[in-house]
């Protein structure tokens, strides 16, 4: 029998209008930190630009997108604002890149995972700031205690590679697995897909109230992986970070279908509507 939602509260437009961040006017870019988006590979360059478009549409102050040296010529065309660690991957991996200076880091959007992508994770876990892991980062490992959260963002086959728990019990029970998990690994999960489940380490878990069947489709998991980065620099609480990007990421796409067929949305275009999108929750 199908898991009672009821029973978990919902994220609501009202919930995102008492929580988003000012932009004061007497704020500069330094006042939103730096991002750090390790992402992308030679044969998946769009994860990098994707991801990158989501970080920088997200209130983030600057944003450095570690890739490997191919990647970046198509990336720059159509996102000239971010910067760029040139191998970034094997930088972070090998200890050779300055940490301390992020306010906020994601990695694994079009990134294979191997050998050197796992040393990589493991340096940026071992940093004080929030770590989004998403897609090639999604692998099982243990979580030592630190001071800033990890935020996992599967969906249902990644969730599964993880935690061993098979897609279709996963479906069935996916409040209960993904605050399970939340708490036994001592992360955040963001459990993607219809009704996205938000389940925080202590157990405060949400359901997402936004977002359609047009978000089916390869690019909108990176888009969102970059928009949690950028709520993350903008917030000052890491809760309403997550909650308000997967809100946000949905009510893209809600805006989307409201006049366009369900079949037809490109990753991109979410990041087209968020400014417009994001505006309606702002105070008035
Ligand atoms: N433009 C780019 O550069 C893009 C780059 N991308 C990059 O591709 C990399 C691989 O990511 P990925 O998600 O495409 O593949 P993977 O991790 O193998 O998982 C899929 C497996 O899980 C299973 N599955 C079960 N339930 C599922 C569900 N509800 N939703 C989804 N899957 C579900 C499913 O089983 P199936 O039902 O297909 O048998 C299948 O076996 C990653 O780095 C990502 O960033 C993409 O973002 C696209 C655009
Ligand atoms: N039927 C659906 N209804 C609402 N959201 C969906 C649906 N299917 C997928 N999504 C959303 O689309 C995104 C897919 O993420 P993911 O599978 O990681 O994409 P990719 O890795 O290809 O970028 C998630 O945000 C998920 O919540
Ligand atoms: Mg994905």
């Amino acid at each position: 029998m199908a898991e009672n939602k009821a029973r978990l509260p919902v994220w609501t437009g009202h919930s995102v209008e008492k929580t988003l961040p000012i932009r004061d006017q007497k704020s500069h870019k330094g006042t939103y930190g730096t991002g750090l988006l390790i992402a992308g590979s030679r044969d998946m360059p769009g994860a990098a630009l994707l991801s990158g478009l989501g970080a920088m549409r997200s209130g983030i102050g600057k944003l450095e997108i570690g890739t490997e040296s191919e990647v970046i010529p198509s990336v720059v065309p159509v996102l000239p604002e971010a910067t760029y660690i040139r191998n970034g991957l094997e930088r972070v991996a090998d200890g050779t890149l300055e940490l301390h200076r992020y306010r906020a880091a994601a990695i694994g959007p079009g990134i294979v995972p191997n050998r050197i992508a796992e040393h990589a994770i493991e340096q940026l876990i071992d940093c004080d700031f929030p770590v989004v892991l998403d897609a090639g980062a999604l692998t099982e490992r243990p979580y030592n205690e630190r001071p800033a959260p990890i935020i996992l963002t599967p969906h249902p086959g990644e969730f599964s590679r993880i935690t061993g728990v098979s897609t279709t019990d996963l479906e069935k029970r996916r409040g209960y697995y993904v605050s399970r998990f939340a708490k036994e690994l001592g992360v955040t999960i963001v459990l993607k897909g219809h009704q996205t489940v938000i389940a925080f380490p202590d157990g405060e878990t949400w359901v997402n109230a936004t977002g359609n069947a047009s978000l089916a489709k390869g690019g909108t998991g990176d888009t969102l992986t970059g928009m949690i980065l950028g709520m993350l620099c903008c917030h000052e609480d890491w809760k309403h970070a997550v909650l308000n990007a997967v809100f946000l990421h949905g009510a893209c796409a809600d805006h989307w279908a409201a006049t366009r067929s369900t079949q037809t949305l490109l990753a991109h275009e979410l990041t087209n509507f968020l400014p417009e999108v994001w505006k309606k929750y702002e105070p008035k």
